[in-house]
């Protein structure tokens, strides 16, 4: 766009709009449920538990029945007290597991204490576990069998096949080591033919393996953890984290895992907190709740 190269010292990355990538998706999502509709007489539905009253949750857990309804699909919210019990929740979700207008269960993590994620997320059949936490579809991952990938991870995916088209033989490092996000996406980025690293909480040099990096994907809970100086010139960056906290006039901001200002003037692309990673993982469960649908009413192709 300039006529001038620009100096080094005024680099800026571009930004990867998840916002409204996953916009685009939920409209093409849109328009499949309508076709899966026209063909079958069936409209995917989605469950989604919420246990306990976490405002954070509440407000996600909402967004994603409005995102359901937008696709075209039915969102059933089973808001359940503090004090429910495990049986009392495994209960409801052998009920769901049986109800064949829900096509996909999703428990909103985390749980209050006293109850087993684990043991919660295992009881939600493979084909209805549309968050893919389930015992069957991780491992499903872990051997490259078809399976419900996590829906976090999944949209990084889709931004980065977006961002950079074939990836084989780029070194990905992925900071943290979560069931949730950081071991799928490790998987998920060998699947395409990357080199993978994973650091984690033990790992002696974090920075020094960020640094080699073509791609660096963090999700560790800890706000602008990565800084600018962790970042290979032109690498990408996939932000995972989101953080609530207050400016000094007291306004509610959300920050990511990286010091993102520094960051963008060493990174070739970077994803913005928020509107990066947040919105593709809504419509990817959106995604993941159609697919279970076709799976369950059109039949297993494995
Ligand atoms: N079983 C389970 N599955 C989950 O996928 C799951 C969960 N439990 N527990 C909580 C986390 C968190 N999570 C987010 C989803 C969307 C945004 C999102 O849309 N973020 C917007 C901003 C939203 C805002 O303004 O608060 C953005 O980044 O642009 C963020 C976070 C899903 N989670
Ligand atoms: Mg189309």
């Amino acid at each position: 766009m300039s006529t001038s190269t620009p100096l080094p010292s005024e680099h800026q990355a571009t930004l990867i709009d998840g916002k409204a990538f996953a916009a685009s998706m939920r409209q093409q999502i849109r328009e499949d449920v309508l076709a899966f509709h026209e063909q079958h007489g069936v409209t995917p539905g989605l469950a989604v538990i919420l246990v306990g009253n976490d405002p954070a949750s509440e407000v996600y857990v909402k967004n994603k029945a409005i995102q359901t309804h937008h696709a075209g699909m039915r969102s059933f919210m089973h808001m359940l007290p503090e004090t429910t019990s495990e049986a009392e929740l495994l209960t409801l979700i052998e009920r769901l597991n049986k109800d064949p207008e829900i096509h996909g269960i999703l428990v909103q993590l985390p749980l209050p204490k006293g109850l087993d994620a684990r043991r919660v997320t295992n009881a939600i059949l493979p084909e209805k576990d549309v968050d893919g936490l389930g015992e069957v579809n991780a491992g499903r991952l872990a051997v490259d069998l078809p399976g419900i990938v996590p829906c976090t991870p999944l949209g990084c995916l889709f931004l980065l096949r977006d961002q950079l088209g074939d990836m084989k033989g780029l070194h990905a490092v992925v900071i943290g080591a979560s069931n949730l996000v950081g071991k799928p996406m490790a998987l998920l980025l060998l699947a395409e033919g990357c080199t993978v690293s994973i650091a984690h909480i033990h790992t002696r040099d974090t920075a020094a393996l960020a640094r080699e990096a073509d791609i660096l994907v963090v999700a560790t809970g800890c706000r602008e953890l990565v800084k600018g100086s962790w970042i290979k010139p032109g690498a990408t960056v996939i932000d995972v984290g989101i953080t609530r906290t207050q400016t000094e006039s007291g306004k509610s901001r959300l920050v990511g895992d990286v010091a993102f200002d520094e960051a963008a003037k060493v990174a070739g692309r970077i994803t913005p907190v928020p509107g990066g990673v947040g919105p593709m993982t809504i419509a990817c469960l959106l995604k993941n709740t159609l697919t279970a649908a076709q799976m369950q009413i059109e039949g297993k192709t494995e």
